[in-house]
């Protein structure tokens, strides 16, 4: 069996690259615990210590099959959950029949446990832990041992969790780093494609439409050359506030480009959302920005198509958001409907011949 850690590939999305790290590091803490442990079983077996024995061949089964289903299926097998119940039960029964010698092993399985379970199982599984030890401690030891046990576990547990804690944390921010645009805060084109497919696959298996808007200020270079850089931000900002404000919780506002903005509707035809774009070019153009920059935004609609991908969708809303442009600015236009596919390829029909 190949025990090296599965291939690296490169995530299509930071959050991908999230559960690639997580995939990693659950491989790496099973596989080295398994190399601690399996000697382990033999010396236990030949000290007569039976069942304890029987106990480190359950925690080695279950490091082979984490490690197993990792590579082949890739699966967590049963969340991680037998790890820490395993580690904890062995490294409690080591202690009480071997003293010290088993005791060692309550300080890597309590730092473990922050790194596999999500952070509030890890602090609760940790707080029984620590209690259990302390009362086998009390038990087995001198009462001076009983309270540096109690103390210096309770401590390594303490640093183990804020050691995760601020990981989670940075985990989260570099995501929210990685996936949102600074100067507005909108998504950027990172998730734009796993996004997209999503709604493409409600479109396909729950016959759940789902549009999108694409817009885009008209003539926003000329803010730039007569405002300055600065000014073309703030507007940019403003511009992502008001559009958010009209949106709903579930929609997915993205900067896909400089001044391109894209809306993802869930469960909206092409009929409300050609609605909702109108009414978003008219929050662009009613009041001026920054007090008395004037204006207007150019829009366009398309409903997902049974059986396109995500690109061709794409494409056909900046076709049509091309023919707003063209057709003179601050307008919308609704996409082409895709043909039906004869034999390879179909062509875009007009909307009006579509409806
Ligand atoms: N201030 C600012 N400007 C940006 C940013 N990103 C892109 N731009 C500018 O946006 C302008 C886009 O210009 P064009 O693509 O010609 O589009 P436009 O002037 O809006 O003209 P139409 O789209 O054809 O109506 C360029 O001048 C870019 O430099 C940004 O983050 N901040």
């Amino acid at each position: 069996m190949n025990l090296s850690a599965p291939p690296d590939t490169l995530a299509s999305n930071p959050t991908l690259a999230v559960l690639g790290f997580k995939r990693q590091l659950v491989y790496h803490l099973h596989f080295w615990a398994f190399i601690a442990v399996a000697p382990l079983v033999m010396v236990q077996w030949q000290q007569s210590h039976y069942l304890l024995s029987a106990m480190l061949i359950l925690f080695c089964a279950n490091a082979l099959l984490v490690i197993g289903f990792l590579r082949l299926r890739d699966t967590y097998f049963l969340k991680g959950r037998l790890f820490p119940l395993l580690a904890v039960v062995c490294a409690a029964y080591s202690t009480h029949i071997n003293g010290h010698a088993g005791l060692y092993w309550a300080y890597p399985a309590a730092a473990a446990l922050f790194f596999l379970l999500p952070l509030r199982e890890a602090i609760g599984t940790n707080i029984v832990f620590v209690v259990i030890m302390a009362v086998v401690s009390f038990l087995r030891f001198p009462e001076a041992d009983f309270w540096r046990i109690t103390f210096s576990l309770g401590l390594t547990c303490l640093f183990a969790m804020i050691f995760a804690w601020l990981v989670g944390k940075l985990q989260q921010e570099l995501t929210r780093l990685a996936t949102t645009d600074p100067l507005t805060g909108c998504l950027n084109r990172s998730q734009l494609a796993d996004i997209l497919n999503s709604q493409i696959q409600m479109r396909e298996r729950y016959e759940r439409v789902s549009s999108l808007i694409l817009l885009d200020l008209d003539y926003f270079k000329t803010i730039n050359d007569q405002w300055g850089h600065l000014a073309g931000d703030k507007v940019l900002t403003e511009l992502a506030l008001r559009l958010r404000k009209r949106l709903r919780e579930s929609d997915q506002l993205f900067r896909i480009g400089g001044e391109e903005f894209m809306v993802v509707l869930p469960e909206t035809r092409q009929k409300d959302a050609d609605a909702l774009a109108h009414q978003l070019l008219s929050s662009v153009s009613a009041r001026p920005f920054l007090d008395d920059i004037k204006l207007t935004a150019s829009a366009s609609v398309a409903e997902v198509s049974k059986g396109e991908t995500w690109s061709v969708w794409l494409n056909r809303a900046d076709q049509a958001l091309y023919e707003a442009k063209a057709q003179g600015r601050n307008q919308v236009v609704n996409a082409a409907r895709p043909l039906p596919a004869i034999g390879q390829g179909g062509r875009a029909m007009p909307d009006s011949a579509a409806s």
